[in-house]
């Protein structure tokens, strides 16, 4: 289980009060449960993340893993057992080198090698990763990412980001630039990845179709404080208008 146990955060303000995100926040999340996370913009969810991933530095308050207590860990080994897909499909991969290496490093992550030895795998354990991927990207092996589109970059990512089997994988709208048809493609991808896996995922979305229909639970944040959690019967009967609406009631 992840456990945000009593979660406060207060940004300083150089021109007055601190401005607080969050105060005593508490959410427990299941082993493997696929968690959406939606809210209004400020509303905290992205510091929410940056907590968790160890980007930033929570006032107060513990993360637990299972029974550790990750709340210190530095960000370097925090990456070894969380892993992140951010809306920018710039940042989940090194752009000047080809989907290979790319891959290849992603397998090694956490490990001291240079760069050769990560480059030992050979083409068919690679192309065998991406089978099944959409947007074709077993084709572009050894195309240097930067030339690939935000799709497949993001569909790299996601890949990249699962290899080492983290326990938390931790989505910042990683489908947000993206059009349509190529959001849903990398949602379905997300929900293949995690099922397979059994990952724990929080998901920050602004896309109300995907927050419902997929993943196991919805969370609804609102100046800091969880104001909708739904999972089961509860979340498959809910519609986007009754989201809308706590929207509308929340601002
Ligand atoms: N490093 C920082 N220093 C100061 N303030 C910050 C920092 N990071 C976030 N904030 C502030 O915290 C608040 C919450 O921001 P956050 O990005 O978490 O919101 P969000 O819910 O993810 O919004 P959005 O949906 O627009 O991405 C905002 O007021 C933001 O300005």
């Amino acid at each position: 289980m992840l456990q945000i146990k009593g979660i406060s955060k207060s940004f300083p303000n150089p021109y007055g009060e601190p401005n607080t995100i969050f105060e005593n926040l508490s959410i427990n999340i299941e082993k493997g449960e696929f968690v959406s996370i939606i809210g209004s913009n400020g509303t905290g969810k992205s510091t929410l993340l940056n907590i968790i991933s160890g980007l930033i530095k929570e006032t107060s308050g513990e993360i637990l893993l299972g029974n550790k207590n990750i709340t210190s860990l530095p960000e370097h080994k925090k990456t070894q057992i969380i892993s992140r897909v951010f809306q920018n499909p710039s940042l989940g991969t090194c752009p000047s080198m080809t989907v290979r290496e790319n891959l290849s490093l992603a397998l090694n992550k956490g490990k001291l090698l240079n760069l050769r030895k990560c480059l030992r795998y050979k083409t068919d354990s690679l192309e065998n990763l991406l089978e099944g991927v959409s947007l074709d990207l077993k084709k572009y092996l050894d195309v240097q990412v930067k030339y690939l589109s935000g799709g497949q970059r993001q569909s790299l990512s996601l890949i990249m980001s699962s290899l080492t089997n983290p326990e938390v994988l931790l989505l910042d709208e990683h489908t947000a630039a993206l059009d349509p048809k190529t959001s849903n493609e990398i949602i379905a991808l997300t929900d293949k990845i995690v099922r397979e896996k059994n990952i724990t995922t929080l998901m920050v979305t602004h896309n109300l179709k995907h927050a419902l229909s997929y993943g196991d639970r919805l969370i609804m944040l609102h100046k800091g404080k969880v104001i909708l959690d739904v999972k089961g019967e509860e979340k498959s009967k809910m519609t986007i208008e009754d989201i809308l609406e706590k929207f509308e009631y929340a601002v």
